[in-house]
């Protein structure tokens, strides 16, 4: 087992954010974390993160987070948060080459290379951070996180909190495909944090569902996105549909002024059962 998530809680000025919760990752899983704003998601991750101080127990590899060297910490899991500020005047280029401690310092990388090229950020090796768009900021941040921990051996862990939040539907799938690619193919153990359901279906291997920092349901996408569990946990009126890829999709429910919009119909969903 790569993570092992026992009983963990954390508080925040004295106030209890995450509630005893119960979760574990194996090599090569793709957990995705969802529930509304303000579940618990980030607080959870940040604390797997070793950011914040917590209850219970969180084990990589079988052993305490706070008992591994932080060096070697670094090479097995690799953080990206919600939001990274990169202020400073470095190239594209050398931000990735900040996740390869080892590597000289405009030295060619072919991990480097080959993150850059997956990321679809390799035209803007030589533009300086601050001008680029918050999208392309994104990317380059997750380039930054892989090349961290891609050719470490052993479990690797990577932690990710709303890494499409910026990004384009056409870059949200590159981006979610690569991390689903890499965990299949490197046994990397991926826990991510997403609000888009549909995606969290299509590329997740697992999914967590969160509400007020409990754990409310856990299991594959078809057994977590129902009715009845999204209007639950996030008074969402919604119908799913069972798509022929495979996969169901979530399709919210028109209510209110909205309802003027007609979604077109799409032959190739049926309704789920
Ligand atoms: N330092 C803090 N002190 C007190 N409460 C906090 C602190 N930081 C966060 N919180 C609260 O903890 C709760 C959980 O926050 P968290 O960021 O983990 O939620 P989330 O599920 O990631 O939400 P979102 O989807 O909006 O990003 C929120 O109600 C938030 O206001």
């Amino acid at each position: 087992m790569v993570l092992c998530i026992n009983n963990v809680s954390v508080s925040l000025e004295r106030s209890r954010i995450v509630h005893g919760i119960d979760c574990h990752l194996e090599a090569g899983e793709v957990l995705m974390l969802l529930g509304p704003n303000g579940a618990g998601k980030s607080t959870l991750l940040r604390a797997i993160s070793g950011d914040l101080p917590y209850g219970g127990s969180v084990t990589l590899s079988g052993q305490e987070l706070g008992k591994w060297r932080p060096e070697r910490l670094a090479r097995q899991r690799a953080v990206m948060p919600q939001r990274v500020e990169v202020n400073f005047p470095l190239t594209v280029e050398e931000v990735v080459q900040l996740g390869r401690p080892g590597t000289a310092r405009g030295g060619s990388d072919p991990t480097v290379d080959r993150l850059m090229e997956e990321l679809d950020i390799a035209h803007l090796r030589y533009r300086l951070v601050p001008g680029l768009s918050g999208g392309e900021q994104q990317r380059l941040q997750l380039a930054r996180v892989l090349a961290q921990i891609i050719d470490s051996p052993g479990d690797r862990l990577l932690l990710l909190d709303e890494c499409t939040a910026a990004l384009d539907p056409a870059h949200q799938q590159l981006v979610l495909d690569l991390v689903r690619r890499l965990a299949k193919a490197e046994g990397m153990a991926v826990l991510a944090v997403v609000h888009d359901l549909n995606l969290a279906a299509q590329f997740a291997d697992r999914l967590l569902l969160m509400r007020e920092g409990r754990l409310v349901h856990e299991g594959s996408a078809r057994e977590v996105l129902t009715p009845e569990l999204l209007e639950t946990v996030y008074g969402f009126t919604a119908r799913v549909v069972e798509l022929e890829e495979g996969y169901p999709m979530v399709v919210p429910a028109r209510t209110g002024p909205s309802s003027a919009y007609t979604a077109p119909w799409n032959p190739s969903c049926r309704q789920a059962s």
